[in-house]
C-alpha cells in the first residue's frame, strides 16, 4: 500500500471536524437561503423540509427514479448516516436532493414549470452585479501598463484568488461572523509551480480548463483565457463547465454567458474577444455529467479520460475539483502532489486557494510553519492558495 491509498478517506463523522460543520450547519443555511429566494409553491417546501430533516438527522435513502443518480453508488449508502459516508459524496448527493427537492429535474414538460430554473441563480448574478466584479473590470486598466509576462502573472494569479471566495464558503464564514477571506487582498501561496505552468503552454496546443465558480472567479478565468488566446500561449481552449447547478456557486453554461456578457457590456475589448472565440470554436464548452459526479478523478470514465489526454495542460480551478484530483483524504501534506496525480493522463495544474482538509505537496518547513502559526486553520481558511503542476 502506498501513502496515497494508506491515507483515511474524509468523512464528517467528527464533530469537532469542517466536514461535521458543512453537513450540520452550511447545508440547513443554504436550504433557508434558496428558499428565501424563490416563491416556491407547498410541494417544493415540503421537499425542503424533508431534506432539511433528512440532511441533519437521517440515513441516506435512494432517489425514486433517478437513474442518473443510481449510478453513483447510492446503493452501497443507503441507510447510513449523511456523516458517516465520504464527505465528497454525501455534499454531491446533498445538491443532487436539493434540485430535486426544487423541482429542477422536473419531469413531463406540462407539469414541470421549475425544470432548469437555477436554484442559486440570484446569488450568482447579485455577485456579477456587485463591487467586487466591478473592480474586476477596473483592475484592467491597471493590466494594460504591464508587460505581457506581468499580465499574464496578474491574470492567473487573479484567476487563483478569484476562487478565494465561493458562494458556500462565505455562507458559512457569515453564521462564523468571521471574514478573514472575505473581500481580503492575495495571501500567501504555499506552493507556487507558475513557472512550471508558463514551460508547458508555449505552442501548446490545447489548454483544458475545468472551472469552479461562476462570478467573480469566472470573469478572471474568462480574462485568462483571453490573454493566452490572444498572446498565443495555446492555440485552443476548452472550459468544462457543470451540466447544472452544483455546490452552490460552480459555473454552468448559463454562467459563461452571463460572464462574456457582463463583459461585453462593460465594452472592454476582452469580453469582444471571448464572444469570436466562442463563435470560431477557439473556446468551446464542455459539460460532462461526470463533473457533477459525487467520485474522485481517479474513476472517471474514459471518455473524459481521453479529453483530458487529448488537452497538452489540464487547469483545475478550485478547492473542490482539487479534492476531485487528488483524493478526498486526510493525506500527510508532504505527501507528494505528483503521486495523488500519477493516474492522471496528461500535464495537470490545480489552482486552488485552501478551503477544506485535502493538502497535498508541501514543503516540510511549510507546513511547520503554517502549523507554528495557525494549528491546522490554514487548511480551510481561505486565506492561502497553492499553484501546483505534475508534468
Ligand atoms: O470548489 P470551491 O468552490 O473552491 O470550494 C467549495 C467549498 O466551499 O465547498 C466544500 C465544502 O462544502 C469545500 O471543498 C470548499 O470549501
Amino acid at each position: 500500500m502506498s501513502e496515497t491509498t494508506d491515507a483515511p478517506v474524509i468523512t464528517g463523522a467528527d464533530p469537532a471536524s469542517f466536514p461535521h460543520s458543512v453537513l450540520a450547519d452550511r447545508h440547513p443555511a443554504l436550504i433557508r437561503r434558496v428558499r428565501d429566494a424563490f416563491p416556491y409553491g407547498p410541494e417544493q417546501h415540503r421537499a425542503l423540509d424533508a431534506l432539511l430533516k433528512s440532511a441533519v438527522e437521517g440515513t441516506v435513502e435512494a432517489l425514486d427514479g433517478d437513474a442518473w443518480w443510481d449510478a453513483w453508488g447510492v446503493a452501497e449508502y443507503v441507510g447510513r448516516s449523511w456523516f458517516e459516508v465520504p464527505f465528497l459524496w454525501s455534499e454531491s448527493y446533498f445538491y443532487r436532493r436539493l434540485l430535486h427537492a426544487v423541482g429542477y429535474f422536473g419531469g413531463p414538460p406540462w407539469s414541470a414549470p421549475w425544470q432548469g430554473v437555477d436554484p442559486f441563480r440570484p446569488f450568482k448574478l447579485a455577485e456579477l452585479g456587485g463591487p467586487e466584479a466591478r473592480e474586476e473590470i477596473a483592475a484592467l486598466d491597471r493590466l494594460a501598463g504591464l508587460t505581457e509576462a506581468e499580465q499574464r502573472t496578474a491574470l492567473l494569479h487573479g484567476s487563483l484568488w478569484g476562487n478565494r471566495a465561493d458562494l458556500g464558503f462565505r455562507l458559512q464564514r457569515a453564521g462564523d461572523h468571521d471574514d478573514d477571506a472575505d473581500g481580503a487582498g492575495a495571501g500567501e501561496l504555499v506552493a507556487d509551480d507558475g513557472d512550471v505552468l508558463w514551460r508547458l503552454l508555449p505552442g501548446a496546443g490545447t489548454l483544458l480548463l475545468v472551472a469552479d465558480n461562476a462570478g467573480c472567479e469566472l470573469v478572471p478565468d474568462l480574462l485568462l483565457v483571453d490573454h493566452l488566446l490572444r498572446h498565443g500561449h495555446v492555440e485552443r481552449a476548452v472550459l468544462h463547465v457543470k451540466p447544472y447547478p452544483y455546490y452552490v456557486s460552480d459555473a454552468t453554461t448559463a454562467d459563461v454567458v452571463d460572464a462574456v456578457r457582463h463583459l461585453a457590456a462593460a465594452g472592454t475589448e476582452h469580453g469582444r474577444r471571448l464572444w469570436s472565440a466562442l463563435a470560431d470554436g477557439r473556446l468551446a464548452l464542455r459539460a460532462h455529467p461526470f463533473s457533477c459526479g459525487p467520485l474522485p478523478y481517479a474513476e472517471m470514465p474514459d471518455d473524459l479520460r481521453a479529453e483530458f489526454a487529448a488537452a497538452d495542460v489540464t487547469v483545475m480551478k478550485g478547492d473542490l475539483n482539487y479534492r476531485r484530483l487528488v483524493g478526498d483524504r486526510m493525506y500527510p501534506p508532504t505527501t507528494p502532489y505528483r503521486d495523488t496525480t500519477a493516474y492522471f493522463p496528461g500535464p495537470v495544474a490545480a489552482l486552488r486557494t485552501l478551503k477544506s482538509d485535502v493538502i497535498t505537496g508541501l514543503a516540510p518547513d511549510t507546513e511547520a510553519r503554517l502549523v507554528a502559526a495557525e494549528g491546522q486553520r490554514w487548511r480551510t481558511s481561505g486565506t492561502h492558495a497553492l499553484i501546483q503542476v505534475r508534468t
